[in-house]
């Protein structure tokens, strides 16, 4: 340390050449300050001039550098002169036709890295890993072998299922990354990564959105390869859905498949036959090919809109899948009050929809964009875009009579005030029929108060047909009586055990033999049903109690139907006839007083009390 502190405060030397003396030396340059430490440290130690050493150092370095590259630049231009990529991305339905591929791949697949899921939602958490909530729903497919082992012996479907719960398959995909795959005997490459992409467009800002892109590079100038791997992957994926009705769900502006369900027949929806027959009839019209080009001759938008409206409970969900069902289409669902909805997000979802696939939009009058603008209760309300809450002492009669209509289950009231609308009205009218919006789709609105949406919403061009649901009367209390005790007779398709199964059931059981029992049997029901008091939400569920015994059905109806109006009052709130010692005592009460109970009764009620 003492050697180089006095060399670096010493002056330095004067450089000894020992070149011919004719030829003057030349002196050693003065070193930049910069240099100078550096320079003295190495003279003192090696005798070495630095700034040589730095010039033939950078010189060796930019050559290398140089090399490497136009090495790299040939390399990779050989490579894609000598072979063929597809790219696919993840807001694209092949990706989820490729991933599903790639799970279901038991060999072949080169690779150590994977993403591995046994979640519920299986494929959410594969296709978009990080981003997916859970969120508790799950919805099964249907198991042939499972229907046929729990038809033999139902404990041993049981035990298994509930293992089979316990310790879900885990499916793998190869992670982010390149790994290699063999398929029809050739060598592919796949590579995975992905992008956060942020919803402002720029990277930092608040809410992300992962964007996935995978490629598939194979040695040759064709690509037949990756296409019959592709077009492979597609079938597999198409196949497995067979004639079931595939139902995706929105889920922050993208569509997410959810189930794939055995299609519901329409004839066990029950609705006046004439209004359902005009719907399937206008439906079939509207997806034939000549219509398409009837509306395209005269520049119409080709699109269809109907709305579906009445009580909760009466069918419009289940007829909305039955016609899935009925000409094999897919449902898009979603719902204005989705949490993360936003107006982008909303257009997006409208936009990339597929030709030829129903769109449900439920609840429409729930989601607090669609009162009458020029009504009073629009401005009290919403009032600049801010909900204005309801004043305690309960003076909002209208209020108050509304809720009561509703029932107690109505959420629909509670959310429109509560909740500011996050979606506006001319927001929606633009994704519905907006230049971008896709032709060829059918969208259905349902909603429990048609009365309560625009008539902006409502104009033909984006509803073309209003169906009403009502309440179960004589004629389709005959018709769900037949629907729910018909279907049995033994399905010569199932597996001899389900069919087995089956017989031991119709053996044990009072069932109807033949079409005019049944036909008996229904009326006899039907003349003990009052007309327009029952939902068919209801009356299913009453006759599921008698779910293999129809003569119970009709034995104990009217048990029920008195049961079922006591209760139905009781919901409604207490009266005095349920007190009468009450109503005696308030036999003095003058008008007023009166009056200011009720009042605070429905203020009481509406802050929960
Ligand atoms: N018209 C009907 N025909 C046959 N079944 C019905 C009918 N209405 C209701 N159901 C039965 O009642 C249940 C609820 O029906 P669904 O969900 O279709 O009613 P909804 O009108 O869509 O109700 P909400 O307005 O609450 O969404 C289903 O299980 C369905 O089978």
């Amino acid at each position: 340390t003492a050697v180089l502190l006095r060399s670096l405060s010493a002056p330095p030397p004067k450089p000894t050449f020992t070149t011919a003396p004719a030829m003057t030396a030349p002196p050693m340059a003065e070193p930049a300050p910069s240099f100078y430490i550096p320079s003295r440290l190495f003279y003192s130690l090696q005798h070495l001039d630095f700034g040589q050493l730095l010039s033939l150092m950078l010189t060796i370095g930019a050559t290398f550098t140089s090399a490497f590259f136009v090495i790299r630049n040939t390399a990779y231009r050989i490579c894609d002169y000598y072979t063929s990529t597809v790219e696919v991305r993840s807001n694209d339905p092949t990706f989820d036709y490729l991933m599903y591929w790639m799970s279901e791949q038991k060999q072949y697949i080169y690779s150590t890295s994977f993403v591995a899921s046994a979640a519920t939602n299986m494929w959410d958490n594969m296709l978009y890993p990080g981003r997916v909530k859970r969120t508790g729903i799950q919805i099964e497919e249907d198991n042939e072998e499972d229907i046929a082992l729990a038809a033999n012996d139902f404990n041993t479907y049981w035990s298994q299922r509930i293992r089979h719960d316990k310790t879900r398959p885990i499916k793998y995909t190869p992670c982010e990354g390149v790994h290699l795959l063999r398929h029809d005997g050739t060598m592919i490459s796949f590579k995975r990564r992905s992008d956060q992409v942020s919803r402002q467009g720029r990277k930092d800002g608040p809410s992300f959105r992962q964007s996935e892109f995978v490629s598939l590079t194979c040695l040759g100038r064709s690509t037949a390869t990756l296409r019959k791997l592709l077009a492979e992957a597609q079938t597999s994926y198409v196949e497995r859905d067979g004639a079931k009705t595939v139902i995706y769900h929105s889920n922050r502006g993208m569509w997410q498949r959810r189930a794939s369900r055995i299609a519901r027949d329409i004839s066990t929806v029950v609705l006046d036959p004439v209004q359902k027959a005009a719907l399937v009839e206008d439906i079939r019209e509207y997806l034939h090919p000549l219509t398409k080009r009837w509306y395209r001759e005269r520049g119409i938008p080709y699109r269809r809109g109907y709305v579906l409206f009445g009580a909760p409970g009466t069918g419009k969900t289940s007829l909305c899948l039955a016609l899935a069902g009925l000409f094999s289409l897919p449902v898009y669902i979603s719902s204005l009050n989705e949490p993360g909805l936003s107006e982008e997000s909303l257009s997006q979802l409208f936009t990339t929809l597929p030709t030829r696939s129903i769109l449900l939009l439920e609840d429409v009058d729930a989601a607090g964009l669609t009162h009458k603008r020029s009504e009073k209760i629009s401005s009290r309300r919403y009032s600049g875009g801010i909900p204005v809450s309801q004043s305690d002492d309960g003076d909002d009669d209208d209020e108050g009579e509304e809720k009561e209509e509703d029932g107690p289950g109505s959420t629909s009231r509670r959310s429109k005030t509560t909740r500011s609308p996050r979606i506006s009205l001319s927001a929606l009218l633009n994704a519905i029929d907006g230049i971008i919006s896709v032709e060829g789709r059918i969208l259905i609105m349902t909603t429990n108060h048609i009365d309560h949406l625009d008539s902006a919403l409502l104009r033909p061009g984006r509803i073309d047909m209003s169906i009403y649901f009502g309440n179960i009367t004589t004629e389709t209390a005959e018709e769900l009586y037949r629907s729910f005790y018909s279907t049995q007779s033994i399905d010569s398709s199932s597996p001899q055990p389900v069919q087995d199964y089956q017989k031991r059931k119709l053996s044990s059981c009072d069932y109807p033999t033949s079409e005019e029992q049944l036909s008996s049997l229904a009326t006899v029901f039907a003349s003990r049903i009052p007309s327009g008091e029952i939902s068919p939400a209801e009356m299913q569920g009453y006759l599921l109690r008698h779910k293999y015994r129809p003569d119970k059905a009709i034995a104990n109806i009217q048990d029920w139907i008195v049961r079922f109006r006591y209760e139905k009052e009781m919901r409604k709130g207490p009266t005095r006839e349920h007190f009468p010692a009450t109503a005696a005592a308030d036999e003095g009460d003058t008008e007023s007083t009166a009056r200011a109970r009720s009042k605070n009764m429905r203020g009481r009620k509406r802050r929960g009390g």
